[in-house]
């Protein structure tokens, strides 16, 4: 969907912000921009719709040069979305989402139609839809940002460190709405941020840069975390990669037995069988359960059954309705195999063609 053939990008004061960028993004995938400040993530989406054009090379948005086209047209068909949600402060929320369908001569009923059915989708009243931006919280304009950029329902989504102003909890809200929305929406997505965990969370593709503007690797965050290209990935990526892959497998396949009864630590249930906490049978000690579900991850689990007593981890089903526990052992064998398997996938017969777009440059061409 969105292709760089060799693109390089010198701004007239000599700083060379992107350097021979080769990079294909594919349709209905996210592909997540990373690396330290100033390496070029944000001139490097900026040139997908024309707000900063190339010194050269090419890049092609569904198959078109983007520079053959209209650049005001370009960017109206391609949504964008910042971190300061860029919001027109005089315009109520409704008409804010409304404001590229209207540019695009829907009429003002069609267009307000669709930003009321748009505040549905990211979680927002429509009492919120008269209001203000200055109104709403953070994560709330955000959600907004969102909605207008998802209004002309454009193919291609660029999304510059969308949540880097809201605190965790709200940026794991957003996080996990995208996820949702994308789930549904299936749009080719670009997103840039300085959040590691971020990355791995969203991205169907991880793509790291180095300052001057060079692509160091590109893969899916598995093969990323498995296999850094070199020594800067590996750093980038941090000590705790081997943690942060076992947040990409789930707790699905790991096996469960029956809770303990009778002797140490018994898991007391309520009536309807959902963990309430653990009691030590002897000193009738009490410590708190947090239960897992299948789709939680392994990381979870080996954070539980470290936390929990007699390291076992309580396991529900989608009702909070206790189905067995799972030792820290069998946690632990499990989240070895996930690193054998992502570790050895390129080695497979069956994925003998490399599927990253590794480009290691030796030179260090920085910002002159
Ligand atoms: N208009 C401009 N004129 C001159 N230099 C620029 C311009 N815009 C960006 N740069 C420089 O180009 C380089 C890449 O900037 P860019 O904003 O793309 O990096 P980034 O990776 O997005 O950084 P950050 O993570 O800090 O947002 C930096 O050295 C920056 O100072």
């Amino acid at each position: 969907m969105i292709q760089f053939d060799t693109v390089h990008k010198r701004f007239p004061n000599g700083t060379t912000a992107v350097h021979d960028l080769t990079l294909d993004m594919p349709e209905g995938g996210v592909t997540v921009f990373v690396g330290s400040s100033g390496c070029g993530k944000t001139t490097s989406l900026r040139m997908i719709n024309r707000m900063v054009d190339p010194t050269s090379g090419t890049i092609r948005v569904g198959g078109r040069d983007v520079l053959e086209q209209d650049a005001a047209e370009l960017r109206r068909s391609i949504g964008y979305v910042i971190q300061q949600s860029g919001l027109f402060p005089h315009r109520t929320v409704l008409d804010n989402i409304a404001t590229v369908p209207l540019l695009l001569g829907w009429g003002r009923r069609k267009a307000r139609a669709r930003a009321a059915e748009l505040l549905e989708t990211v979680g927002l009243t429509a009492e919120a839809g008269k209001r203000y931006p200055h109104q709403l919280s953070g994560g709330q304009q955000q959600r907004v940002g969102v909605a207008r950029a998802l209004a002309a329902d454009p193919p291609v989504l660029l999304m510059d460190e969308p949540f880097g102003a809201v605190d965790p909890v709200v940026r794991t809200q957003l996080q996990d709405e995208l996820l949702r929305l994308q789930q549904e929406l299936n749009k080719t997505i670009v997103f840039v941020t300085h959040d590691i965990d971020e990355a791995v969370r969203l991205g169907d593709r991880i793509a790291v840069f180095r300052t001057g503007g060079h692509l160091v690797q590109c893969a899916p965050p598995a093969e990323l975390l498995a296999r850094p290209a070199d020594d800067f990935v590996a750093d980038f990526l941090g000590a705790e990669r081997g943690l942060k892959l076992l947040s990409l497998t789930t707790l699905a396949d790991v096996g469960q037995g029956p809770a303990p009864e009778g002797t140490g630590w018994e898991l007391v249930l309520d009536a309807a069988r959902k963990p309430l906490l653990w009691r030590d049978e002897g000193t009738s000690a009490e410590v708190p359960v947090r239960p897992l579900r299948d789709s939680d991850s392994l990381l979870s689990a080996l954070n539980e059954s470290i936390a929990a007593p007699g390291g076992l981890v309580a396991r529900v089903d989608a009702d909070g309705v206790l189905t067995g526990v799972t030792s820290r052992d069998e946690i632990h064998d499990r989240a070895g195999l996930a690193h054998i398997a992502a570790g050895t996938r390129l080695d497979a017969p069956e994925n003998a063609g490399d599927t990253s777009d590794t480009a290691v440059h030796e030179d260090t061409d920085v910002a002159s």
